[in-house]
């Protein structure tokens, strides 16, 4: 991975990942994936499940190489990563959850804390951050792990499936919220997910993966208006993408 001046925040070339199999021939993932994303941009990536999402991600991380293919991230070069199965650790508290990628980076524990502080009345969990992971419901818990990954401060924001565990109506309920934080702090994100639904609440552009191996075959402007709200639902353009890309994914005939 490099650091450049860009014209984008997320460039991805041609990426290419097969995975060793004994006894078998290598399982061809990724097959010249391209993914290019603006500052400021939301990009979600849907794809099946099994065709190379988490792979995608975390060869964005720089935590896989690929097999060929190139990624550039513009600014300092670097990104946060939540990935899916992103624990909070259960013996430490909201707090010092939160705190815990600045701390890996060497920021002192005291500083980490004041950094951190003001995100917690925005992500709602204020007046917990003392408590256990435990003592919280599954939607904060989500919300705690992303308020750790933005306080990274990092110019990029990858997320693996955030909402994926969350029972359908915490999941609505999230999508409003990041829809509204993201919107008021202009991060540039890309999110993948298997969620249609999620997708089109939540970003500016959907990049459609083919069946593994993976490659995008449909990229979607979604063009509907700010801020994206309950009503956002009801709006006719929001059920035509959901539909468009349903068939992008070969659901629909
Ligand atoms: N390190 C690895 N070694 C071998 N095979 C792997 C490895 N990582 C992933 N795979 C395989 O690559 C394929 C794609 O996996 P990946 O987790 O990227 O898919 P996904 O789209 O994120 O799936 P899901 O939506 O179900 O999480 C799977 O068949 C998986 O078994």
């Amino acid at each position: 991975m490099t650091s450049t001046t860009l014209e984008y925040a997320l460039e991805a070339d041609g990426l290419v990942q097969h995975f060793a199999r004994p006894g078998r021939e290598p399982l061809h993932v990724l097959d010249g994936l391209d993914l290019r994303v603006r500052e400021g941009e939301f990009a979600a990536v849907l794809g099946p499940s099994g065709s190379g999402k988490s792979t995608l991600l975390n060869i964005l991380a720089g935590l896989d190489r690929p097999g060929s293919g190139a990624v550039r991230v513009g600014g300092s070069g670097s990104v946060a990563y939540m990935p899916q199965k992103d624990l909070l650790f259960p013996w430490r508290t909201v707090e010092d959850n939160a705190i815990l990628g600045l701390e890996v980076a060497g920021v002192k524990k005291k500083a980490a804390r004041e950094q951190v502080a003001p995100l917690f009345e925005e992500f709602g969990l204020a007046g917990f951050e003392h408590s256990y992971p435990a003592q919280l419901s599954g939607g904060m818990r989500q919300r705690a792990a992303l308020l750790r990954t933005v306080a990274m401060n990092r110019p990029v924001l990858l997320l693996d499936e955030p909402f994926g565990a969350l029972d359908a109506l915490t999941r609505t309920q999230l999508h409003l919220w990041l829809a509204e934080t993201r919107q008021r702090h202009g991060w540039t994100i890309v999110l993948v997910t298997h969620d249609i639904r999620e997708a089109v609440i939540l970003a500016d552009s959907v990049h459609v993966l083919s069946p593994r191996p993976a490659r995008v075959t449909h990229r979607l402007e979604i063009d509907l208006p700010l801020p994206r709200t309950a009503d956002t639902f009801a709006l006719p353009e929001f059920a035509r993408l959901e539909r468009e890309l349903l068939v992008a994914l070969g659901t629909l005939g």
